[in-house]
């Protein structure tokens, strides 16, 4: 639960300034460039590799409860959950995802109460099949939001995520450094795209209470 994360008033009115609530609203999806700053997004890539290194993170599995299962082909990247008090750099991250939960509630009125989120790291090949977020028994996933951890990165080093989008084209959009994407769960089918480098990412999830 993060309720009790005080909201930083500054980045507040910076998120909604942004208009990520409309975005959502009229396209299904938002992409926001240098959305953290470079300090924060370099520590928070160093979390991930140090956890990486240390072996702290598993192979993803697909689906939920009983029915889960790690299937390499159909889901290839490694997570770990994030935590509050792990670390300084996680703890200013799910404040900065606070901040956005309040704002998307005063535009969507989507009734967002709590946010799950794990870094996740894909090695050079990995992907992630077409999917949607929602699972098939529990509808309390509603906006997911992914943060990209990696410099420098060029489009031809694949790795994109590419949104599926009703009825409209389909939009690849490359994991670079702080660039946040939103989208609603429900609806958007997505997929990773294989990269030829290793691909570094915060995966979360506004969800409703059950
Ligand atoms: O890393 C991405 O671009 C999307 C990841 C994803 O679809 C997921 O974890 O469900
Ligand atoms: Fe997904």
């Amino acid at each position: 639960m993060l309720t009790e994360i005080p909201l930083d008033p500054e980045y507040f009115s910076e998120i909604l300034r942004l208009n990520i609530g409309d975005d959502l609203a009229e396209h299904g999806w938002s992409q926001q460039n240098s959305f953290l700053s470079e300090e924060l997004t370099v520590t928070l890539a160093a979390e991930c590799h140090l956890l990486n290194d240390a072996g702290g993170m598993k192979l993803a599995g697909v689906g939920r409860g009983i029915a889960q299962a790690v299937r390499p082909t159909i889901r290839g990247d490694q997570i770990t959950w994030l935590k509050p008090g792990q670390s300084l750099a996680c703890d200013r991250y799910l404040q900065i995802m606070e901040n956005l939960r309040v704002a998307l509630n005063r535009t969507l009125f989507l009734g967002l109460d709590e946010y799950e989120s794990h870094f996740a790291f894909y090695k050079p090949g990995a992907s992630y099949l077409k999917h949607l977020d929602r699972f098939r028994d529990d509808d309390s996933r509603t906006v997911s939001v992914v943060i990209y951890l990696n410099p420098d990165w060029l489009p031809e080093q694949g790795g994109a995520l590419r949104l599926h989008p009703d009825g409209l084209d389909t939009q690849d959009i490359g994991p670079l450094a702080s660039r946040l994407v939103l989208f609603l769960s429900a609806q958007m089918l997505h997929e990773v795209l294989p990269a030829t480098r290793d691909r570094l990412s915060i995966a979360g999830w506004f969800r409703r209470r059950a």
